[in-house]
């Protein structure tokens, strides 16, 4: 039998951290491009020491050997799209925005990972200045979580209005061509609801609210299935919506496993066909 080779398949990049306990970070993201059908590149940033309780260590990776893989990776193979997700510190998040500039990488998602939606602090406080002064410009949408936002915007966020205003300033003060502000962190009937601006529409984005305490690995998964989309061509706005809906399935199906927040499920086509 002759192999069947497949020459013209999308890819995308994800530069980010590894979490072992596989529910959010590269192992995330390389599920997400998969289950896209997008072949699926990483530069690996950091290595975390993580389960569904909580992260007990990060060790980084040297800046260079960050710069290494991107090169290794778009020299090559190229990419028609990327994200990135935990940079951890300044050395990493400034080598990954000069490498973004120098290979001309379009179609960045820039998922600012600074604050888990438990609040606990991902990356270094001076980390936050470069990613606002050299990553976020170059970003196509940025996607920061309700605490994140708050950081950016210098907002406090408690009503879809704060998201908005939130939304807007960082449009306006950073530069990214479009802002998703994601409401898992929002309480009540604002759970689940995020907010788009793109410096002409502001929309409300909303699926449905599912209850489950298996939520690890949302944001990672949103913004992965964003750039799968756009990998594949798709329109900013409808990238969004669809990869909207994909966490939304992801939730319904979400994973049972460890003693706290289990991670998000990738196989409903598997398990609704
Ligand atoms: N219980 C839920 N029901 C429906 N949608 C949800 C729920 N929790 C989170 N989401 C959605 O998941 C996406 C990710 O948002 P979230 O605020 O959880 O990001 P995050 O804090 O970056 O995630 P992570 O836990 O990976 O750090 C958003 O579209 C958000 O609205
Ligand atoms: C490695 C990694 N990236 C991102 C997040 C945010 O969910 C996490 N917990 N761990």
């Amino acid at each position: 039998m002759n192999a069947e080779t497949i020459s013209r398949v999308a890819v995308a990049l994800t530069i980010a951290g590894s979490d072992s306990g596989g529910g959010a970070g590269i192992q995330a993201d390389l599920r997400t491009f998969a289950f896209h059908c997008v072949h699926g590149t990483s530069a690996i940033t950091c290595v975390t020491a993580q389960n569904t309780l909580g992260v007990t260590r990060v060790d980084a990776i040297p800046p260079e050997a960050v710069v290494a893989q991107i090169q290794a990776v778009v020299e090559d193979i190229g990419v028609q799209a990327a994200k990135t997700g935990m940079l951890l510190n300044q050395e990493i998040i400034s080598a990954v925005a000069q490498q973004v500039k120098a290979l001309q990488i379009s179609n960045l998602v820039v998922d600012p990972v600074m604050v888990s939606r438990t609040g606990a602090q991902l990356i270094d406080d001076d980390a936050v200045k470069t990613l606002r002064d050299a990553l976020i410009p170059q970003a196509t949408i940025v996607t920061p979580n309700r605490y994140e936002a708050q950081i950016l915007s210098g907002l406090p966020i408690n009503s879809l209005d704060d998201m908005g205003a939130a939304a807007q300033i960082i449009y306006e003060t950073l530069g990214a061509k479009a802002v998703l502000v994601k409401g898992g962190g929002m309480q009540g009937n604002l759970r689940g609801v995020d907010i788009w601006f793109d410096g002409e529409k502001l929309e409300v984005l909303t699926t449905k609210l599912v209850e489950t305490k298996n939520t690890h690995g949302t944001g990672c998964t949103l913004s992965s299935a964003i750039a799968a989309n756009l990998a594949m061509g798709k329109d900013l706005w409808p990238a969004v919506q669809q990869a909207k809906e994909y966490v939304t399935n992801a939730l319904t199906c979400s994973i049972n496993i460890g003693k706290g927040q289990g991670p998000v499920g990738h196989f409903f086509p598997l398990l609704h066909n």
